[in-house]
């Protein structure tokens, strides 16, 4: 579970305020990371203290683990829509385009997400960019058409790893079963028609492009936060 540590609260001041957008009886995405920790910490505290009632559909087993421990109740796509989602970044450009995937969580955030009826972003500042790429593109991929999809990317122009697990002999295994290669590009032209042209690969399951999703992005600062 990837936690809290580097802007701490920069992302604490996000999360929070994304909290203020929770209504009473709304259904919320749920999404991973260390600074959506701490919206599903402040949902689960305003459920406490002013007695609202919310469901969760969590967008990884860590955000199923968080809200279990902040008794936010579960429900899934199956069951309901989705009010509003609030998911952290990898980075963020001035037209809302996102990388995310640092947490290899990105196939089911893009499905709730994109469900969702309202999406926040919540980052600190350093997630801010003028254009997407210092940051890899994650891409989930089927384990056996891994070397396969890393050609083809290859011939995209990208450099490639499979994301190697920290305490576990081997690549990362995602909550889906599958591997995450890492791409990166010297340039991304267009966001939009990259994440059309990944998904396009046979074998990939789903890339960390989103573009053209978000509504909001609240950044967090030391000291606050600001809205792009
Ligand atoms: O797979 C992980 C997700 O896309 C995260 O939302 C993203 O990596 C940002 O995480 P953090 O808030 O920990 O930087």
């Amino acid at each position: 579970m990837k936690t809290a540590s580097k802007n701490d609260s920069a992302k604490k001041n996000a999360g929070y305020k994304a909290a203020e957008y929770v209504e009473d009886g709304m259904v919320l995405g749920l999404g991973t990371g260390s600074t959506t920790h701490y919206f599903i910490e402040k949902v689960g505290m305003k459920m406490a203290e002013e007695g609202i009632k919310v469901q969760g559909i969590p967008t990884s087993f860590q955000s199923l683990l968080l809200a279990k421990k902040w008794n936010i109740p579960i429900t899934t796509l199956e069951e309901n829509d989705v009010d509003l989602s609030v998911d952290g970044a990898d980075e963020v450009d001035g037209d809302f385009n996102l990388i995310k995937g640092g947490g290899a969580a990105h196939t089911k955030e893009k499905i709730v997400d994109y469900a969702a009826e309202k999406f926040i972003v919540i980052v600190d500042e350093s997630k801010v960019v003028e254009k997407l790429g210092t940051f890899p593109v994650p891409v989930e991929v089927i384990p056996d058409a891994s070397r396969i999809v890393i050609q083809t990317l290859e011939d995209m122009g990208a450099e490639c790893e499979i994301r190697m697990a920290q305490r576990k002999d081997g690549p990362v295994i995602t909550d889906n079963g599958n591997f995450v290669i890492d791409a990166k590009f010297a340039e991304i032209a267009s966001p939009q028609h990259l994440e059309i042209d990944l998904n396009s690969i046979p074998g990939v399951v789903e890339n960390g492009i989103f573009s053209q999703m978000v509504d909001k992005v609240i950044v967090g600062t030391s000291d606050g936060t600001k809205e792009l």
